[in-house]
């Protein structure tokens, strides 16, 4: 799984490299600006068109550090043709702005037109920051920063890109919002996102404003088309902060991470993004029923019994060996009349429950969807902690969760949990009202946080949804599986998908994956069902995606 690192783990494998003397932080600023310079050119290929000034030379240049494929010398008649591209490069007082002047130095080699504008003062800027103004100044202008003035040159004549290189990774404090600033009323001016023809925004390292660590937008951040990250991709571009101000993946448009050459060392304690390898699944393919577990999941009354029925038959397409849904006797007949290959037991109360579960091969539960919350509910809930198998507890379980910190002391470490974000509150409202508050700096709390504050108070995994999903161990073990850019599936906020995930949970633990590999496997499957299908999806569709997506994944080289 890739990793997502925080500012500080960032720093912290800049550092060390820099210190061991593998490369100097200069260099760093060089491959980096490159990175960005390379990313542009990959995303918009019409950009790389033309270098008016310097001929095909800048490009070679280029071409021969490593940087873009080096393309045919345009013609001269080519050349007069082709209008001369222009750039805004937004440049900040950290090395951030550092990272900003190389990349203005680098589309300025290959004959653009390059305007600079720093905010901040020259003398304060960091030691391989400064190298990089003074290589810049060395023979161009540089404008200090001026709202008017910036938005002034955008309007004057059309500009194909605007880099913003004004905070990264070293974000504090809030945006500034002074008489010598006003962001907030600047970037809604410069920035006529719905205008057509107007200059791609590229952010370096992070959009400006937002959080690297939570994705919180510290007020007044830069959207943009493209984000260019170094090393590895930070968590905040894998969350997604609700608002107002909303932050995090909303404003990166796409993320794009460049190798800046630092060596790929295990960082411990680091966020990962969950996208299982072919060997995490390989025991999908072995062989006897009974050695892939037997799962129960406990059904409602008459009435409220499908989402139970969704969730045995995701525990069963992702390879339970045996799926039994345990009805109350009432609801027995409803739902024989809509199961197959799945097996029933009348289980009128708790007392029934605990006779089911003497017999040990019932190795996993999963509870909570639709199954009411009556006292005879929290006595089904108390039964099954009791009985310490491996459980997902999801839905009405988890309210009955809150309403009783008896049944909340239960909780083991074979059980997850998985609300969304309002039975997240109602579990854990000191916590989500950490979270909820408007950040005053950086690194703000965010859900990683929250979920791993979560995780430790349960002291069992915690699957907090949405479409940043995230999961934690009380270990600290934390994962993020994301339903945004490439993997975005909004339709997979349908009702009842939620009930297919605790199936694919409560399947995956009966197989013997443990309570986090099976979280975020589960997690990880829901939204590849999800792609799998597209838009029109219902949550019943879900489970029947999963044998071409098993198949794409075990055919994986
Ligand atoms: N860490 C690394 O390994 C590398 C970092 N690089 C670049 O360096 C960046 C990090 O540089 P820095 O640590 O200097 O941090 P930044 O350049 O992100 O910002 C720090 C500066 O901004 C000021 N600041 C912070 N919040 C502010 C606010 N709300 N209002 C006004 N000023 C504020 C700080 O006082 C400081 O002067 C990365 O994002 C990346 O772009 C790259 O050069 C390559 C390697
Ligand atoms: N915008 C989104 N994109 C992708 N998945 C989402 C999004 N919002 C929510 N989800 C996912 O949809 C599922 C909804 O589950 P849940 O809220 O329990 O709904 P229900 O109770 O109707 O089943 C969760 O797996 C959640 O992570
Ligand atoms: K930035």
């Amino acid at each position: 799984m890739t990793e997502l690192l925080t500012s500080a783990q960032m720093r912290a494998i800049e550092r060390a490299a820099i210190e061991s003397g593998e490369v100097t932080g200069l260099e760093l600023m060089e491959r980096a600006g490159r990175g960005v310079v390379e990313a542009i050119f990959e995303e918009w290929p019409e950009l790389a068109g033309t270098d008016a000034d310097s001929g095909a030379g800048g490009v070679d240049r280029l071409a021969e550090e490593g940087g873009v494929a080096p393309r045919p010398a345009a013609s001269p008649q080519d050349i007069c043709e082709q209008k001369k591209f222009r750039a805004v490069v937004l440049c900040g007082p950290g090395n951030n702005g550092g990272d900003g002047f190389v990349v203005a130095r680098l589309l300025k080699e290959r004959g653009w037109e390059v305007e600079v504008f720093l905010y901040g003062d020259p003398e304060k800027l960091p030691p391989d920051a400064l190298e990089n103004y003074e290589r810049w100044v060395g023979n161009r202008s540089i404008h200090k920063w001026d709202d008017n003035l910036i938005e002034d040159t955008l309007d004057e004549c059309e500009h194909d890109l605007v880099v913003d290189a004004v905070f990264g990774t070293g974000l504090t404090r809030l945006m500034p919002d002074d008489t010598e600033r006003t962001w907030h009323g600047f970037v809604p001016r410069v920035f006529s996102w719905h205008q057509k023809d107007r200059p791609k925004y590229v952010a370096v390292d992070i959009p400006s404003g937002i959080c690297s660590d939570s994705g919180r937008n510290l007020e007044g951040a830069f959207p943009t088309d493209l984000t260019v990250s170094f090393h590895r991709a930070k968590i905040g571009h894998y969350l997604l902060p609700k608002g107002p101000p909303q932050g995090g993946a909303v404003w990166c448009g796409k993320v794009v991470v460049k190798d800046i050459g630092l060596k790929a060392s295990y960082v411990a304690g680091a966020v990962r993004l969950c996208d299982p390898t072919k060997s995490t699944l390989t025991k999908f393919s072995d062989t006897h029923k009974y050695s892939h577990g037997h799962a129960l999941i406990l059904s409602g009354g008459p009435g409220r019994t499908g989402a139970a029925r969704m969730a045995a038959r995701g525990a069963l397409r992702v390879g339970a060996g045996l799926v039994t849904l345990a009805v109350p006797p009432a609801a027995q007949a409803e739902v024989a009349a809509q199961v197959t290959a799945i097996m029933l037991r009348r289980v009128g109360d708790a007392t029934a429950l605990a006779k089911v579960l003497e017999d040990a091969r019932f190795n996993a539960i999963g509870l909570g969807p639709a199954l009411g919350l009556d006292e005879e509910a929290a006595a089904l809930v108390a039964t099954a902690l009791e009985a310490g198998r491996a459980t997902v507890l999801d839905a009405d379980a988890l309210t009955l969760l809150t309403q009783d910190a008896a049944l909340f002391a239960k909780l083991h470490q074979n059980c997850v949990l998985t609300p969304h974000a309002g039975e997240f509150k109602r579990l854990f409202p000191d916590i989500a009202a950490k979270l909820e508050a408007a950040p005053l700096k950086g690194p703000a709390y965010s859900k990683v946080d929250a979920t791993r504050e979560a995780a430790k108070r349960a002291g069992c995994v915690v699957l907090f949804k949405g479409p940043d999903t995230v999961i934690a161990a009380p270990d600290g073990r934390c994962s993020i599986n994301s339903a945004q850019y490439e993997r975005a599936a909004t339709w997979l906020a349908t009702a009842g998908s939620g009930d297919v995930l605790t199936g694919f949970i409560a399947g995956l633990l009966a197989r013997g994956f443990d309570p986090m590999q099976a979280a975020e496997t589960a997690a990880w499957l829901h939204v590849e069902c999800a792609l799998e299908f597209g838009p029109g999806l219902i949550a019943e569709d879900l489970p029947e995606q999963l044998p071409n997506v098993l198949k794409r994944l075990l055919s994986r080289p």
